[in-house]
């Protein structure tokens, strides 16, 4: 799968936030980083079809995000930055099952797909436990659960270690270099963009670098010591 961002543009409310970014994607973890307001997020959601950009295209193994996008849903997964907003039903597996159901998949053979998945992400124990009393690092699981069921080829991860401690933001992690789908990771954890294959960093709406994650990560610091 490629991911071909061709001078892309995003102006809300008058003002700019992405600045003509041209990149072509085609690793299967990359990374998104910069400072608080760079314009990540708002990548992201370009990337997975939520938003339009203003100028320019996206085009996803060669379907244009906004001329494509009937062609495009289902292929690609988001996961929020609050998986909580993401949780519909109020037992774990009918939830991670939802997306199925909606496809049309009948309801038992969705449960079922849906604790297989549980299961393969080591959370089966969460099967039938109400969504709102998970932790965090729960809730951030599951989440990824009900996206990785319906099988996109593409994931856009926003902040998904955010809030989490050390363990589930590994856990995480881990998840997330096992994905036989492609994902792109928006994060402020360094660890977990020096562990892409490329990443993109981001500043003030332009793509400052874009590259190896290590000389990223190095880049973003010596921008956040000079930031005000
Ligand atoms: N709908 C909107 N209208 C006006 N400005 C917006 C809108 N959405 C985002 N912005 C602005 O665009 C800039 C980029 O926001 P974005 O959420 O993409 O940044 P980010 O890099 O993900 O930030 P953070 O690290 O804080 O989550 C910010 O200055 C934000 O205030």
């Amino acid at each position: 799968m490629t991911i071909d961002l061709k001078t892309v543009g995003l102006v809300r409310s008058g003002q700019t936030i992405l600045h003509g970014i041209t990149a072509r994607l085609d690793e299967r973890r990359i990374g998104v980083i910069g400072l608080n307001g760079s314009g990540k997020s708002s990548l992201a959601r370009l990337i997975a079809g939520l938003m339009q950009p203003t100028s320019g295209s996206i085009l996803i193994d060669g379907l244009d995000t906004k001329a494509d996008a009937k062609a495009l849903k289902g292929r690609t997964g988001f996961v929020f930055q609050n998986p909580l907003n993401q949780i519909v039903l109020p037992i774990v597996a009918d939830d991670v099952a939802f997306g199925l159901t909606n496809r049309g998949v009948p309801r038992k053979e969705a449960v079922k797909q849906a604790r297989a998945m549980l299961d393969r992400l080591g959370l089966l124990s969460l099967a039938e436990r109400p969504a709102h009393e998970l932790s965090g690092g729960e809730v951030q699981l599951v989440a990824l659960a009900a996206i990785l069921v319906m099988q996109p080829g593409l994931i856009v991860f926003d902040e998904p270690t955010t809030a989490l401690d050390l363990r589930n933001a590994r856990r995480v992690a881990a998840a997330i270099d096992k994905l036989d789908a492609r994902a792109v990771v928006v994060t402020h954890d360094l660890a977990l963009a020096r562990s892409m294959d490329r990443v993109l960093l981001l500043h003030e709406g332009r793509l400052h670098f874009d590259g190896d994650p290590a000389e990223a990560a190095r880049r973003l610091e010596a921008l956040a010591e000079v930031a005000p």
